[in-house]
């Protein structure tokens, strides 16, 4: 039977939303809540599956999670940082350090090798690639076995495999959390299962905590916990049973 996830600890959240509220404007004069008080915390380490139905809410929840888009109302810790106190640099500066982000499509850039792609938020970040960036990217891409990839334009791997050199970008600033929308949505159901058992590995071997979108049960279902979306509101909050 599925057991209730930890509602209260003493380390204290990699992340905690309060009461989110998220409400759009539609037209001229009117507006639109799709979240209508949104509570949920993540510990280091968690591997968790948002579900829920089309138009739920589950992407707005990860914008908001993902400091891209702000909150109506509502209570946001990241890492222990009040992030309604952050000025738009400190955003910016607490999204570099602990978030890694996957979407369904890639946005690789199609003029850089893999490589490049993967050292491209080092460069950003700081105007420079070091030695080390390149050595910490490449080591990446081998351990999501692009070993044989690292200098090809992304028009020249399959869809999975730009899949994987998506993931190795967000992991290249060992970021405690990488938030993931629809990882694999785009793929067949080979590349799917592969960058799936992928992440798994990695946070078995790195520590990653992943907070994954996805509609697929089966993927859902090999998360650790699942948390489900219904009309702007969580409907179920549960740890899932392995066999
Ligand atoms: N920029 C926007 N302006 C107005 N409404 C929006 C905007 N973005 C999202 N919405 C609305 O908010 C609601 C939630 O959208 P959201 O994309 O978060 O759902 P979702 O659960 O991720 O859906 P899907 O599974 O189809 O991707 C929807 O009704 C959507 O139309």
């Amino acid at each position: 039977m599925a057991t209730q996830p930890p509602t209260a600890s003493t380390t204290p959240s990699l992340l905690a939303l309060q009461s989110a509220r998220k409400s759009y404007n539609v037209g001229l004069a009117s507006e639109v809540e799709v979240l209508h008080g949104i509570d949920l915390q993540l510990q280091a380490g968690e591997f968790v599956a948002l579900v829920g139905p089309s138009g739920s809410g589950k992407s707005t929840l990860l914008n908001i999670l993902g400091l891209l888009e702000p909150m109506t109302a509502g209570r946001y810790c990241l890492q222990g940082q009040e992030t309604s106190q952050l000025s738009d640099e400190g955003l910016t500066l607490l999204r570099r350090q602990a978030l890694g982000f996957v979407f369904q499509f890639h946005h690789l850039l199609p003029a850089f090798t893999a490589l490049e792609n993967v050292t491209l938020p080092a460069l950003m970040a700081h105007g420079v690639v070091t030695g080390q960036d390149k050595a910490r990217a490449t080591e990446l891409l081998k351990a999501v076995g692009l070993a044989q990839a690292l200098h090809k334009k992304p028009s020249e791997l399959s869809g999975g495999m730009q899949q994987r050199v998506a993931i190795a970008r967000a992991l290249v600033h060992q970021p405690p959390l990488v938030l993931a929308d629809e990882p694999t949505g785009n793929l067949d159901t080979q590349a799917s299962q592969e960058v799936f058992t992928l992440l798994r590995d990695i946070h078995a071997s790195q520590g990653t905590a992943f907070l994954i979108v996805t509609h697929d049960p089966r993927m859902a279902e090999r998360c650790d916990r699942l948390v489900e979306v219904v009309d702007g509101l969580i409907a179920r909050d549960t740890h899932t049973p392995h066999p």
